[in-house]
């Protein structure tokens, strides 16, 4: 597997030395994959990707980003942002933000006109790209907002709740748009709270509660361990069968047999069973966690452990050949951004 683009550890962040965003945090975030960060309300999603592209300072932060240290300026060229309520001045167009935000991130002004059509267009705002910005809806701010994320050809896109008041069409729209930039080899990392939209994107997930990762790794893996056979069956089981069944493990609930299992192979004997007394089978399915089972799971089972321990307020010092953000700038009033 090619490096992680992101792989940092020690993260942590207070603010105003007092709220606990982040307690040491560690994250790897492979290369050219669709990453999802989930967590509830609160959980630090938000200060983590700040605190990648330098705009929240923390201390003792060790780790890289596209093989540098987190905050190496150069670095911050190759990657796009879409913040959460991201809001440009409503009497530019769209275009204006694109030519704008062209400029912020150093593109030529030779190749600024052709990448902002390419970007109005896939996202489908070239027909509205002349108009002001305060007559488009939620939505379509939205689209000139992850189009101004990708205006430097980024590796890496940080998408924060992009599918924050899109329609489901668009949405749909945007699935496809992340899908195109894997494709392309870019990584995108996408917060969210729309774990249905996630579902469908991304590669992989990590999960986030009270500023600590609880849960991670592919998104297949981490559901297929709970991956069941469902036999949907017509008439009355009889009682020798329910005692077997359910001393097997198996769930029974009106006329639905559920069964851990991984392969169909383990589901052929209990078919045989059910056909033997005559049970007509109606339905077989394989069904696995969702991705909101695995979020309510994960944090259901991070509240039983109880509350995270308590991060020291001075960190270790750094590993040699990880420097760490600016230590130099942990606010003292909360963040800058
Ligand atoms: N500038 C700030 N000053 C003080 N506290 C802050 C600041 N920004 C965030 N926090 C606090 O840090 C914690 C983590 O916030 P953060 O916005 O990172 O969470 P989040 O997971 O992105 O939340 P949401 O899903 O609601 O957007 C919260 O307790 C929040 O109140």
């Amino acid at each position: 597997m090619s490096n992680p683009v992101i792989d940092v550890s020690c993260v942590n962040k207070r603010y105003r030395g007092k709220i606990h965003a982040l307690r040491d945090l560690s994250l790897t975030v492979p290369s050219g994959r669709i990453f999802g960060l989930l967590g509830p309300n609160g959980a630090g999603k938000s200060t983590l990707v700040k605190i990648l592209l330098s705009i929240v300072k923390a201390r003792g932060v060790r780790g890289v980003m596209l093989g540098h240290p987190i905050g190496h300026r150069a670095t911050l060229g190759k990657v796009g942002y879409l913040p959460e309520h991201a809001r440009f001045p409503s009497y530019l167009s769209g275009r204006d933000v694109l030519r704008y935000t062209a400029g912020l991130a150093n593109v030529p002004s030779k190749h600024a006109k052709q990448r902002s059509d390419e970007l109005l267009e896939l996202v489908g705002m070239s027909e509205r790209a002349n108009t002001k910005l305060r007559t488009y809806s939620k939505g379509m701010k939205q689209r000139i907002g992850i189009a101004q994320a990708l205006i430097n050809n980024p590796e890496v896109v940080f998408l924060d709740e992009p599918t924050d008041g899109v329609d489901p069409q668009g949405r749909r729209e945007m699935r496809d748009i992340m899908i195109k930039m894997r494709d392309q080899g870019r990584t995108v990392f996408i917060n969210s709270h729309l774990l249905g939209e996630l579902e469908m994107v991304c590669d992989n997930v990590a999960i986030l509660n009270q500023g600590q990762v609880v849960k991670h790794g592919e998104l297949a893996e981490l559901t297929a361990a709970s991956r069941r056979f469902e036999i949907h069956y017509q008439g009355d089981l009889p009682a020798e069968l329910q005692q077997q069944f359910t001393a097997d493990g198996f769930e029974l609930t009106n006329q639905l047999i559920s069964m851990p299992m991984t392969d169909a192979l383990g589901a052929q004997p209990v078919i045989d069973a059910l056909r033997a007394k005559q049970l007509v089978i109606s339905e077989l399915k394989q069904s696995r966690q969702s991705l909101e089972d695995l979020f309510i799971e994960s944090i259901e089972t991070a509240k039983q452990n109880g509350p995270p321990p308590e991060v020291p307020k001075k960190s270790p010092p750094p590993l040699a050949g990880f420097a760490p953000a600016d230590e130099s700038n942990e606010d003292k009033k909360g963040d800058r951004a």
